[in-house]
C-alpha cells in the first residue's frame, strides 16, 4: 500500500484514526487499564484512541492539558472511558501524582507506553549544555522516572497469575545514528539498554519491558524541523513514504496486548527499512553530503 505523505497526514486526526481499519479485536483489552504518555498528539494519541476502540480504560499525559482534553472530549463522546492527567515526566512528583490519580480511578494498571518526547535539530558540534542536559532529561529521565514507577506500582499491586503487565517505551532507530539529533539518539540508547536490563530484573514481577523504534512518522512533531529536511524526510527508507501514527500505535498494541506475551527486552523497529537504507537529515543535508547534480 503507497501513501503519501499529504495521506499519511490527514490519517493524523482522531476522526481519522478513530475509523481506521485495524487488525485487532474490539474486546482486547476489556477490563484492563492503559497509561500512554505524551497522549495528546501524534504517535501517542493514535496509541490512546486504539488502545480505547479496544476497550481498555486509558489514562493519558503530558504537559499541555488542552491537548489532552480534546483526545480526552473526543473519545468520551463514542463511549470510552479516558482520563486525562497534565504532567511532565522530568519532573518524579508529578509522576508520582499521575501514579497515584490512576490508582484512585481504577486501581488497577495493566500497560504503559511511554510515548512522551522530543528534540530539536541541530548539528552535535553546536549544543548549548542546556540543550543537551533537556533533551536528555525528556527522553532518558522522563522515560526512566515513568518506567521505574510503573514497576513500583505492580510491586505493590499484583497482577493476576498467568496476566502480565507491560512498558512499551517509544525511542527512535539508533543503530545508524541519526545527524542532527544526537541527545535524543543518546538518550533512546539509554533507554534501550535499560529496557533490556530491567526486562530481566522485573520478569519476576511478572512486568514486561519492551521498545518501538518508529521511523520518520507524519505527526505534528516533524514541525520542529527545517524545510529541507521535511522535503527529504519521506523518502528516507525504501518504502519512500513516511511512517502513519497508526502503523506505530499497532505495533504499540502487538506488544502490550496478549499477543506479546512471550518478548520481553526487544526492540521493534517500524520504519519501512529505513535503518538498512535511507537518509534521514534532521538538521538539512550539509554541503559535503550534497549529492551531484
Ligand atoms: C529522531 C528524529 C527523527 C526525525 C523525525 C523525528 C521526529 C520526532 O521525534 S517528532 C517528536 C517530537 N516532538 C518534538 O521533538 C518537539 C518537542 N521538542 C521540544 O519540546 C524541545 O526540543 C525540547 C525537548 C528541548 C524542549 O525542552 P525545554 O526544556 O522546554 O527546552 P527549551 O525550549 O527551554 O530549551 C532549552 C535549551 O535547549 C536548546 N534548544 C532548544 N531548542 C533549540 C533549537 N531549536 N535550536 C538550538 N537549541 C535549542 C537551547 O539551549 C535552550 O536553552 P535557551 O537557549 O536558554 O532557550
Ligand atoms: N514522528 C516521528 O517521525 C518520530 C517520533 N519519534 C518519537 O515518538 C514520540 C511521539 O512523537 P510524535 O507523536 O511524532 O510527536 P508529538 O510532538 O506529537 O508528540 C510528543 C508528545 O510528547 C509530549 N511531551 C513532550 N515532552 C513531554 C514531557 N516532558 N512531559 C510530558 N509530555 C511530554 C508532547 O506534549 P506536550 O508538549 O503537551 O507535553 C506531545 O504530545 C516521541 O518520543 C518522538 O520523539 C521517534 C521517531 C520518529
Amino acid at each position: 500500500m503507497s501513501t503519501t505523505p499529504e495521506q499519511a497526514e490527514q490519517q493524523n486526526t482522531p476522526e481519522a484514526l478513530w475509523a481506521a481499519e485495524t487488525v485487532y479485536r474490539p474486546d482486547l483489552f476489556a477490563g484492563k487499564v492503559a497509561l500512554v504518555s505524551g497522549g495528546g498528539s501524534g504517535i501517542g494519541r493514535a496509541t490512546a484512541l486504539l488502545f480505547a476502540r479496544l476497550g481498555a480504560k486509558v489514562a493519558i499525559c503530558g504537559r499541555t492539558a488542552e491537548k489532552l482534553d480534546a483526545v480526552v472530549e473526543f473519545a468520551r463522546a463514542r463511549g470510552a472511558e479516558m482520563i486525562a492527567v497534565p504532567t511532565n515526566v522530568r519532573e518524579p512528583e508529578q509522576v508520582e501524582a499521575l501514579f497515584a490519580r490512576i490508582d484512585d480511578t481504577w486501581g488497577r494498571l495493566d500497560c504503559v507506553v511511554n510515548n512522551a518526547g522530543g528534540q530539536y535539530p541541530q548539528q552535535a558540534i553546536d549544543y548549548a549544555p542546556k540543550g543537551w542536559a533537556a533533551v536528555i532529561n525528556n527522553n532518558l529521565n522522563g522515560s526512566w522516572y515513568m518506567m521505574q514507577r510503573a514497576a513500583q506500582y505492580w510491586r505493590e499491586h499484583p497482577l493476576p497469575t498467568g496476566v502480565s503487565a507491560s512498558i512499551v517505551n517509544v525511542v527512535v532507530v539508533t543503530e545508524r545514528g541519526m545527524p542532527g539529533v544526537a541527545h535524543t539518539v543518546a538518550a533512546r540508547a539509554g533507554i534501550i539498554g535499560a529496557s533490556r536490563t530491567v526486562a530481566v530484573e522485573w520478569a519476576p514481577l511478572g512486568i514486561r519491558v519492551n521498545c518501538v523504534a518508529p521511523g520518520l512518522t507524519a505527526t505534528e512533531g516533524l514541525s520542529v524541523y527545517p524545510p529541507e529536511a521535511v522535503r527529504e524526510f519521506p523518502l528516507a527508507n525504501p518504502m519512500k513514504r513516511p511512517g502513519t501514527a497508526m502503523e506505530i500505535a499497532e505495533g504499540c498494541i502487538y506488544l502490550s496486548a496478549s499477543s506479546g506475551r512471550f518478548i520481553t527486552g526487544e526492540v521493534l523497529t517500524i520504519d519501512g527499512g529505513g535503518k538498512l537504507w535511507g537518509e534521514l537529515w534532521t538538521a538539512g543535508r550539509p554541503e559535503y553530503y550534497k549529492l551531484p547534480g
